[in-house]
């Protein structure tokens, strides 16, 4: 049974919200892009990272957390609550870092759900001197420019070494409000039941 206890306090017009889902390699400039968003939006876009989930638990616990179980766990904890709150109405921007393995649950989880997809790229030598200046997190994470954008297929693409926050806020924005007839997420589906390879398509 739904329980919404929000409807109980008022009405509440029942709507699906929208997915912004920026894809890129760890510091490629998501949450950068994200926080331009929402200042370039008119309308409310709830903003919420893996690494805000992650702060959730003490830091000592990922320290011990070696066999990725926690990571794991709390990933998956982030993917369901992006789809709780679209399913309950909120617009949402979200951030991945998604491999082609994951691509396939990505796109049964967000099933019935708009997703603007966007492909947040930058050289490697951008993201290794930008995670050189992190202090942010306790290790470096590895580039993964090449694995997270192999499926070639966005909504949108940009890269956030030649295009400012402010200017990629504006793509995104304009994308929103002219989607696509046909969205990647559903292109690639409908490569995965054509039985296709979509590395290969
Ligand atoms: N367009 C940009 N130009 C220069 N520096 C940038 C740009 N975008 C982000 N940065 C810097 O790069 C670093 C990482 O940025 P950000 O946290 O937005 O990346 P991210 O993709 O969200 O990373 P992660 O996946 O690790 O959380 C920050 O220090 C940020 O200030």
């Amino acid at each position: 049974m739904d329980f919404h206890l929000g409807s109980l306090l008022g009405p509440v017009p029942e709507r699906v919200g929208r997915l912004v889902l920026l894809n890129g390699t760890p510091s490629s400039g998501k949450t950068t892009v994200a926080k331009a968003l929402q200042e370039e939006l008119a309308e409310p876009f709830f903003h919420c990272s893996l690494d805000e989930l992650r702060g959730g638990y003490q830091g000592r616990h990922w320290l011990q957390d070696h066999g990725g179980v926690l990571f794991r766990r709390v990933l998956d904890g982030y993917l369901h609550l992006l789809r709780s709150l679209t399913l309950l109405g909120h617009d949402v921007i979200s951030e991945a870092v998604i491999t082609p393995q994951m691509l396939d649950h990505y796109l049964a989880l967000f099933e019935g759900i708009p997703v603007l997809f966007v492909g947040i790229r930058c050289p490697l030598e951008e993201v290794e001197r930008r995670e050189r200046g992190r202090t942010d997190r306790m290790t470096s994470a590895p580039p993964l420019d090449e694995p997270v954008h192999a499926h070639g297929c966005y909504d949108l693409e940009v890269d956030t070494s030649v295009q400012g926050p402010a200017e990629v806020a504006e793509l995104i924005s304009a994308a929103l409000a002219n989607p696509p007839v046909v969205s990647a997420f559903e292109q690639l589906r409908g490569r995965g039941r054509s039985g296709g390879d979509w590395r290969t398509n």
